[in-house]
């Protein structure tokens, strides 16, 4: 199932296909034409030596009648085989032209095979780019839900590993393939030609060199499960404990990542040791099976040749053959078991592949990309909103509800300040308003729009977010801060950075925008990193701004800088700010109290204090 979705994908490079084909004809052709070459030449040799021990003058009818006469019959069988014209002596003229076709029959072959594994490496190698391509694709197209329940080094694993694994073993095999199989049939159209009582001998050996290939084959499949699952499990281990490298260290939790990393490593020898193991020991069964076939095939040749039905070269030319046959038939089989293995990784691919995706990211021209007044900032409404998450429990999936029946009202404009205890549901809602999940009940409403009917492009086009993980990649400040905003100009650049007190300290670097920052930001401090990302938000002029706990544990003249930037990009946005602290939100034009995923109370932060409620409680037990 999994080989034949393979074979479909490598039959878009039609033209490649069929120049290997031809090139495998041609190379099978020139394959087999040696040994009859050969043949040729040895037959030569032997009828002229044997030649020169019969009279000269007579013809080879009235030698073969002396030699019956004289009773010497299993001789007289040989010379008739032989075909000798008596004291005719060796035509070395036929030899050497013989030789030369022979020695230009194998270097043309040796380049038709070349050519040929060449053009299907290109093959495979672009089939696996096209792989890379489309599971690239897929990812961004997956809801963000999937990657709630699988790991990161489960994802690496399959766009890394499990790609190369099954390049490396489908190259060869589609190398090998096609010359394989054209060899066997033609081989199974000349041997007869030659004897088919020879040919049988080597047919005998098929069946059981079949069992054995699939026998071995069966038993190393569930390892090579063993060995991707184990190659999975050690990668996400190793992201672990690279990203909490500094927690390891300070927690002095190093030797319990040790030996968890030598129980995984430990497995996954186990497993690799036992698949190749069943994978290795084929090809000495192989041997056996086919030494045994050679042997027959030369004991019947022997008894052949002294009968006369063959001759010397002819039964040289068989065993020829029937190594050429049982070699690939060898290396196929020898292959089923280590095809396993790509099988395996195939599977996992293709699982991957087959996940559902979100609506397509491409926008259809004819959808409005937009929502109501585009010069104002929209009216955002929650109506009626449940949500839950998947989560799987001891291999069981349950939903359980963070959000209920939830109901907010945001004014064109305005700021709302979602505060509420830890795990109340605050970041699911804005996760919910940038359509990253969708509710199961409800709707979210931009500008009396569902956005659940709007592509989700269109949404999240909309929107910036800000949150406390500033996510910065290797690359120029510049270019961080117009990403995801390809058309955007210096000029946009330099606007967004004013605007957000980024330009002040980029003018103390000696390379300004174009100073390159490392992964994650190395190099820049915590509050000059937020500011990038408010510039970043700013780039794209969104009409609704999520703020997620933005501002964090910086200096409090850093703070300052971060929270004007914030305030410029809050005038010309619908805000949704979620807080901890709650002296940053005390502004707000509406602060809403959200507990166990329901809106419990909302109003201005005076209204909120005079009501005595949950906010006031808050309130004070952080500043009283
Ligand atoms: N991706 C997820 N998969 C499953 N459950 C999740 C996921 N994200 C959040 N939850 C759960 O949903 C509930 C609400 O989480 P959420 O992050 O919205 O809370 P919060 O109010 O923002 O909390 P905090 O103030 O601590 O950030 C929590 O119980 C949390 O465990």
């Amino acid at each position: 199932m999994n080989l034949k979705w393979l074979l479909n994908r490598l039959t878009h490079e039609r033209r490649k296909l069929a120049t290997v084909g031809v090139l495998a004809s041609a190379g099978v052709a020139l394959l087999i034409a040696g040994p009859l070459l050969l043949a040729g030449i040895i037959n030569q040799v032997f009828a002229g030596s044997i030649s020169t021990t019969l009279p000269d003058g007579l013809t080879n009818a009235q030698a073969v009648a002396q030699l019956r006469a004289e009773g010497r019959d299993s001789y007289a069988d040989v010379v008739q085989g032989a075909g000798a014209v008596p004291g005719a002596g060796i035509d070395f003229d036929v030899v050497w032209q013989l030789l030369a076709v022979l020695v230009t029959v194998y270097v043309i072959g040796a380049a038709v095979n070349w050519l040929q594994a060449r053009t299907v490496n290109n093959m495979t190698q672009q089939a696996m780019n096209r792989l890379r391509t489309d599971i690239e694709t897929h990812i961004h197209r997956m809801p963000v839900a999937f990657f709630d329940t699988s790991t990161r080094g489960s994802m690496l694993t399959k766009v890394s590993s499990d790609i190369d694994n099954v390049s490396s073993v489908f190259s060869p095999l589609f190398i090998k393939l096609p010359g394989a199989v054209l060899t066997l049939v033609a081989l199974l159209v000349v041997m007869p030609v030659i004897s088919w009582q020879l040919t049988l001998v080597v047919l005998a050996s098929i069946p059981v060199i079949l069992v054995a290939g699939v026998l071995m084959a069966q038993r190393a499949r569930p390892h090579f499960e063993d060995q991707w699952q184990a190659t999975e499990n050690l990668t996400s281990r190793v992201d672990e404990s690279y990203a909490q490298l500094h927690t390891l260290r300070v927690y002095g939790a190093e030797e319990r990542a040790r030996s968890e990393f030598e129980e995984i490593t430990a497995d996954l020898a186990r497993a690799s040791r036992t698949a190749q193991s069943y994978a290795g020991s084929i090809l000495p069964v192989l041997q056996s099976i086919t030494a045994f076939s050679y042997l027959t095939v030369a004991i019947v040749g022997a008894l052949q040749v002294l009968s006369g039905t063959l001759t010397v070269g002819q039964v040289q030319a068989f065993v020829s053959f029937s190594r050429m046959f049982s070699q690939p038939l060898n290396d196929l089989t020898a292959m089923m078991s280590q095809l396993q293995s790509g099988l395996v990784s195939l599977g996992r691919i293709r699982a991957l592949l087959n996940e559902p995706t979100e609506d397509a990211p491409a926008v259809d021209e004819t959808v409005s990309t937009t929502f109501g007044r585009h010069s104002f900032p929209p009216e955002i409404d929650f109506e009626k909103v449940r949500f839950g998450y998947r989560r799987s429990s001891q291999g069981d999936e349950e939903m359980v509800d963070v959000i209920q029946d939830l109901t907010l009202h945001v004014p064109s404009g305005a700021t709302v300040a979602i505060v509420g205890p830890t795990g109340a549901g605050k970041t699911t809602l804005t996760n919910l308003l940038l359509r990253l999940y969708d509710p199961s009940s409800g709707s979210i409403k931009v500008d009396g729009d569902p956005i659940e009917s709007k592509p989700r492009v269109a949404v999240r086009g909309q929107a910036a977010i800000v949150t406390q993980d500033r996510w910065l990649f290797t690359g120029t400040i510049a270019d961080n801060i117009a990403f995801g905003h390809p058309g955007a100009t210096r000029a946009d650049i330099e606007a967004a950075a004013r605007d957000s007190h980024v330009q002040q300290f980029v003018d103390t670097l000696p390379d300004g925008y174009d100073t390159i920052i490392g992964h994650d930001g190395a190099s820049l401090s915590e509050g000059q990193m937020q500011l990038i990302t408010i510039a970043r938000a700013m780039v794209g002029h969104p009409r609704i701004l999520v703020l997620d706990e933005a501002t964090s544990a910086v200096d409090s003249r850093t703070e300052l800088l971060i929270q004007r930037a914030l305030e410029t990009l809050q005038q010309r946005t619908t805000s949704i700010v979620v807080a901890h602290r709650l002296s940053t939100i005390r502004d707000a034009d509406i602060i809403a109290v959200v507990e166990d995923g329901v809106v419990t109370e909302q109003g201005t932060h005076a209204e909120l204090l005079e009501t005595q409620g949950r906010y006031s409680i808050m309130y004070k037990s952080q500043f009283e």
